[in-house]
């Protein structure tokens, strides 16, 4: 196996005139070998010649892949690698030869073994003339003679006995093999070898004679210590074969002058001195000769080293051009890399617009609605100034809240004390506190009241005696004087008062005292009159509406309950329109409570009787027909009473007959022929209903009455809303019920009174406020700041009773 260069094919054809240099691998190692060639064959045709081991890896590509393109290819591309490494050193051996200004060619050949590969190359191509190295710079010493290197060992044993080797090592030579044309192998002759047979046998050196120029050996000058003559291979040009031939004529050619070597059997040794005359003519001529062969030689090497520079060049433009691919290669990759990357970006910033219109839109959003933000926001700022400034007053507020809370907090402790004080103060007197004081009254106050019973002071007279009215302790009141019948005593009368004055309803006459002595019941004024001077509108007083009349009948029906309701029931047995009486409000209050139980039954039965048939027979309509017929009062004579006013209310006629009319009406169904229009126009259903519980209470068996709670009120208790609703959406009694009623106020808390009481100057108080006033060291009025009599206070029972009313009317 092996290849060659065109050029170093032209090379091999021209073995006879070129000399050959083996040249390892190792450019360290060849150089001394390319200097003493240089020094020594200056001017001669130089070829340098190296076997070329192939790498391992051709072997392997060739070897393990299979055959095809690829195997082609890789084998090939191995192939050129390797070229490329021979070439590449080839041309280091070469600068160097040429620094050293001698131009010489290269040929190399793949073999497996190099020294094998040099005997089969010098045989191959017939080359004449070799240097190679005789042994490795290391093993060099200056007495070496002989071949320390295999290579060249086996190269000088087996190499074809026509070619000359020169062995050469550290830049000197350390033996020659001659040519030897009787056998195959040259003999081996040391240069060192210093005899007088090697004068015969060396050539001498003109040059080296004449001025030990550059052109002598490192050889030539060791002999020439030793000897006359010196040891000459050959001078390195062709003319010097030709003086070796001795003929004076030019050699035609460098084959002919190795063919003259090669035939000669063994070195030619000339005398110093005959060479010094054969030589002195062909000076000239051999310069020429040179300088001609100089200027021919010029050209291809200076063709060489343009071709050595354009492969330099073309090696280098083909890394170039595998740095290119591997970078174009590299830049393809990055270039899909950054496609890949751009159309991520691309996403990317598609991505990003719509996230950036997005944000666009909501800014243009945000934008449009900043104003309103704004605006609210002011607002917003000035709510919050308003908050805090009305929370800075709310905190003045609550400070002064705490402090009035302290203080009303102090005021209540110290009111918790006095209330304290005055419970123990008032332990004292529990019994008059459970029970509503009755007050007793003298005869001589009874006097002084009535101024004698004066018929001035005469409000009233009926059955059971006359009626004053008189200032009794400063308060107005009414005193009923009854009849001293003598058979009850003034314990009895009084036990007898004391239930009765226990007996308080807003529907009822209080009983404010008695006097014992005169047997006397002391009321409290009622200063509007009876139902029956109403009725008959005496005082030219205006008539009774309608709901002012349902309204009395409710009412004398409450008081009646709530007297049947005791236990034992409590019987009025004298109701009739002259004890309906009236007080500012125009509250009606049933009067004349118990007299009946004041009188003893048997004479108080006959005596009425006897009263009722004699006296006034209108007066006896009330009376229950069977009370009159038996003596024997029931709740039922009550009702019967009722029924009667309830009749009179609904027509305002006169007692008698009134049952008789109102029962016609009622069947003939003409009821509104009875009825008083001077009370307005009557609701015609309520009318009826009234007219059926006026005639029903009106049975003459008290069996078939109907009951008070039962029967009665559930019926009128109904009427009450339809009076209170139609007298609310009069616009006038409205404002008229709204109004707060001035003697309802106390004077000194300005509130309507929860507990009002009577003081000494006339005037009704809150009793905690009036009691507070005296408590705290005042003897004056708080209204006239007059002294005051005595500091003892009354209840105002009927202020209370009227409040009460009052308030039930919201
Ligand atoms: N407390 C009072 N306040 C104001 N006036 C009263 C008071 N008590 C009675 N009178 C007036 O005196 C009148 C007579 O009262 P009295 O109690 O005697 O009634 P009467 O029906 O006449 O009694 P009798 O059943 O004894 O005949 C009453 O109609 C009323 O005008």
């Amino acid at each position: 196996m092996g290849s060659e260069g065109e050029i170093e094919s032209e090379w091999l054809c021209d073995v006879d005139d070129t000399i050959f240099v083996a040249v390892g691998k190792n450019v360290k190692e060849s150089k001394s070998i390319l200097l003493w060639v240089a020094k020594s064959f200056s001017g001669r045709k130089l070829c340098l010649l190296h076997i070329h081991q192939p790498d391992h890896l051709i072997t392997l590509v060739s070897e393990k892949l299979s055959a095809g393109k690829l195997k082609q290819w890789a084998v090939k591309a191995c192939q050129e690698l390797e070229q490329q490494k021979v070439h590449k050193l080839l041309n280091q051996y070469l600068l160097i030869l040429a620094r050293l200004g001698v131009q010489a060619g290269k040929v190399w050949f793949e073999m497996d073994n190099v020294e094998k590969g040099v005997v089969q190359i010098i045989g191959r191509h017939g080359i004449r003339w070799l240097v190679m190295g005789a042994a490795a710079e290391k093993h060099y010493s200056k007495n070496m003679s002989e071949l320390k290197s295999n290579k060249a060992m086996f190269v000088c044993q087996h190499a074809p006995a026509s070619c000359q080797i020169w062995f050469s090592c550290n830049g000197c030579l350390i033996c020659t093999r001659s040519v030897n044309v009787g056998s195959d192998v040259g003999s081996v002759m040391p240069v060192s070898f210093p005899t007088d047979n090697r004068e015969t046998t060396s050539i001498q050196n003109h040059a080296a004679d004449a001025d030990e120029d550059a052109y002598t050996f490192q050889c030539l000058e060791r002999s020439t210590s030793l000897t006359d003559s010196v040891v000459c291979t050959f001078k390195s040009t062709p003319m010097l074969m030709d003086d070796i031939r001795g003929d004076g004529s030019p050699l035609a050619s460098p084959r002919k002058s190795c063919s003259i070597l090669s035939q000669s059997s063994s070195i030619i040794l000339m005398d110093k001195k005959s060479q010094g005359e054969a030589t002195c003519g062909m000076d000239d001529r051999l310069e020429h000769a040179m300088l001609d062969a100089e200027q021919l030689k010029q050209k291809p090497f200076e063709e060489s080293v343009r071709r050595w520079k354009a492969e330099e060049d073309a090696m280098e433009a083909v890394r170039k051009a595998e740095a290119s691919e591997n970078s174009c290669m590299n830049e393809i990759k990055q270039r899909k890399e950054l496609e890949e990357m751009l159309a991520t970006q691309r996403q990317e910033l598609e991505r990003m617009k719509n996230q950036h219109n997005q944000c666009m839109k909501e800014l243009h959003l945000v934008r449009e609605q900043k104003p309103e933000l704004q605006r609210q926001f002011t607002e917003s700022r000035r709510a919050e100034e308003e908050l805090e400034e009305k929370i800075i007053q709310a905190v003045e507020l609550l400070i002064t809240f705490k402090e009035k809370r302290d203080k009303l907090r102090t005021e209540h402790d110290s009111a918790i004390k006095e209330l304290n004080r005055m419970r123990t103060l008032m332990k004292n007197d529990a019994m008059s506190l459970c029970w509503p004081q009755v007050f007793a009254f003298t005869f001589l106050e009874i006097m002084e009241a009535t101024q004698n019973f004066d018929p001035s002071c005469k409000i009233g007279e009926g059955r059971h005696g006359s009626v004053y009215k008189g200032i009794l302790r400063n308060r107005k009141l009414a005193i009923k004087m009854l009849p001293s019948l003598g058979s009850q005593g003034n314990l009895e009368f009084e036990n007898e008062a004391g239930v009765l004055s226990r007996v308080r309803h807003p529907n009822l006459v209080t009983l404010i005292g008695t006097c014992p002595e005169s047997r006397s019941l002391i009321y409290e004024y009622l200063e509007n009159g009876n139902l029956e001077d109403r009725l008959a509108l005496r005082e030219r007083t205006p008539p009774l509406p309608w709901q002012t009349r349902i309204k009395i009948a409710i009412e004398i029906c409450s008081a009646l309950i709530f007297l049947h309701s005791n236990n034992p029931a409590i019987l009025h047995g004298n109701l009739k329109p002259t004890q309906v009486l009236f007080d500012a409000n125009f509250v009606s209050k049933v009067s004349g409570l118990g007299i009946h139980s004041l009188i003893p039954h048997a004479e108080n039965t006959i005596k009425a009787t006897t009263l009722v048939l004699e006296v006034d027979p209108e007066v006896s309509v009330y009376m229950d027909p069977e009370f009159l017929e038996t003596g024997e009062l029931t709740a039922e004579s009550d009702v019967y009473s009722y029924g009667i006013i309830l009749l009179r209310l609904l027509t305002g006629r006169p007692a008698t007959g009134v049952v008789r009319d109102v029962k016609c009406a009622v069947e003939s169904g003409n009821l509104s022929t009875v009825l008083d229009f001077s009370a307005g126009d009557w609701p015609l259903e309520q009318a009826q209903q009234l007219a059926f519980l006026g005639l029903g209470c009106c049975e003459e068996r008290p069996l078939y009455r109907p009951d008070l709670v039962s029967d009665i009120w559930t019926v009128i208790e109904l009427m009450r809303d339809l009076c209170t609703m139609l007298s609310h959406s009069s616009p006038v009694s409205k404002a008229h019920r709204r109004r707060i009623p001035s003697h309802f106020v106390c004077p000194i808390l300005q509130e309507v009174m929860d507990d009002p009481y009577i003081a000494s100057d006339g005037f009704t108080y809150e009793a905690d406020a009036i009691r507070g006033w005296l408590n705290s060291g005042h003897k004056t009025s708080p209204m006239t700041n007059l002294e005051l009599d005595h500091c003892d206070l009354l209840p105002n029972y009927a202020l209370y009773n009227a409040i009460q009313e009052w308030r039930q009317q919201f």
